[in-house]
């Protein structure tokens, strides 16, 4: 039974049934030689000697601010989606704005972004027994499953040792996250140009499973979808009354309640055209997405699968390791 664990010395027997090539640390040297960071990949379980305790504490403080705040777990996950898609995950997305550096806060998409006072917890815990050992994107990529994890999601291994970069992107993050308002084939084009084919982005979009969306983010499908006064007519009628009431009373909308399998109501809601966001309901206007919207709201043991992988994936975006970039004393600093 164990065959493919023990080749892999794979310490979780449910993976028994993934693809070896995700499991195999080829597929993350294969990342960076493509874009010439380090001669290093990412290895499992990398602070073993440097910092022990770091995967648990991470796990500990996750655990006890999700306790008092249910915003917690979808913050951390929108944070390390903001932070990978902008040039890999190396914390570019937690750098302050200083000399030199126009921080990707300040960019338009990032203006609602959180977490980052978890993320800051988190590691000034860290550096009280281990100082300037553990990087902020590891604790980005982390905290974020931890939180995936809590919320319902899936369990997904990760490995560790992304070292943190010393820029700030705002105007490529300003250009290159994805819009809400995109239609599917600038959607699949954002995602592709990071290698996640259709499939894989419509698992990742499972994401919105989780949290709060703010009304201005879908305004427009109310009363003036693409200026024809006149609401957006892929939005389920009984839904679009619903959305325009919350709003009006200043409401915003949250994705999926607890206790809900995560992932369930976000494919039966597109399905029924109640997607929330117009990329979101956009899953549903080719074939090549719709097929894998109706496989997950029909089979979620497939879903947590996929998103499972397509989230180790994201993780290890242009990952820098080895003695590029540098490990910060501060998130928000370079160090
Ligand atoms: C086409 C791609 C995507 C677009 C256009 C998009 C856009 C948005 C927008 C506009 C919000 C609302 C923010 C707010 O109201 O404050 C949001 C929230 C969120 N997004 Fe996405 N997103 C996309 C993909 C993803 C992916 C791939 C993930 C994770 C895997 C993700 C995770 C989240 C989470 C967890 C929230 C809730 C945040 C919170 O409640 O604090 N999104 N997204
Ligand atoms: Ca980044």
């Amino acid at each position: 039974q164990n065959a493919e664990i023990k080749k892999n010395s794979w310490p979780y027997s449910s993976w028994d049934s993934f693809p070896s090539i995700f499991l195999s640390p080829l597929s993350f040297m294969e990342e960076e030689e493509e874009v010439g960071h380090s001669n290093r990949s990412l290895e499992y379980d990398f602070y073993r000697d440097s910092c022990p305790q770091a995967e648990r504490i991470i796990l500990r403080v996750v655990q006890e601010l999700n306790k008092v705040n249910t915003r917690v777990a979808p913050a951390l996950l929108r944070l390390m989606f903001h932070d990978c898609f902008i040039e890999g995950c190396d914390a570019s997305v937690l750098l302050d704005a200083a000399i030199g550096i126009d921080s990707e806060k300040d960019s338009p998409p990032n203006q609602n972004l959180k977490g980052f006072d978890i993320i800051d917890r988190i590691k000034s815990e860290i550096e009280k027994v281990c100082p300037g050992v553990v990087s902020c994107a590891d604790i980005v990529a982390l905290a974020a499953r931890e939180g995936v994890v809590l919320a319902g999601g899936p369990f997904y291994p990760l490995y560790t040792g992304r070292r943190n970069g010393t820029l700030s992107f705002r105007d490529i993050a300003t250009h290159q996250l994805p819009s809400p308002n995109a239609d599917l084939s600038e959607t699949l084009a954002s995602f592709a140009s990071r290698g996640f084919d259709e499939r894989e982005t419509v698992s990742l979009l499972g994401g919105h499973s989780i949290g709060v969306i703010h009304c201005k983010f879908f305004q427009n499908r109310l009363y003036n979808f693409s200026w024809t006064n006149k609401p957006d007519p892929s939005l389920d009628t009984g839904f679009l009354s619903l959305l325009r009431s919350r709003c009006n009373n200043r409401m915003n909308m949250a994705y999926e309640g607890p206790g809900v399998d995560f992932g369930t109501l976000y494919y039966h809601g597109l399905l029924q055209g109640k997607g929330i966001l117009y990329a979101d309901q956009q899953l549903m206007a080719w074939v090549e997405t719709r097929i894998w919207v109706r496989a997950y709201a029909s089979d979620i043991s497939l879903f947590r699968r996929d998103y499972a992988l397509a989230m180790m994936k994201l993780s290890n975006l242009r990952v820098l390791t080895g003695s590029t970039g540098q490990v910060r004393l501060h998130c928000s600093k370079v160090a």
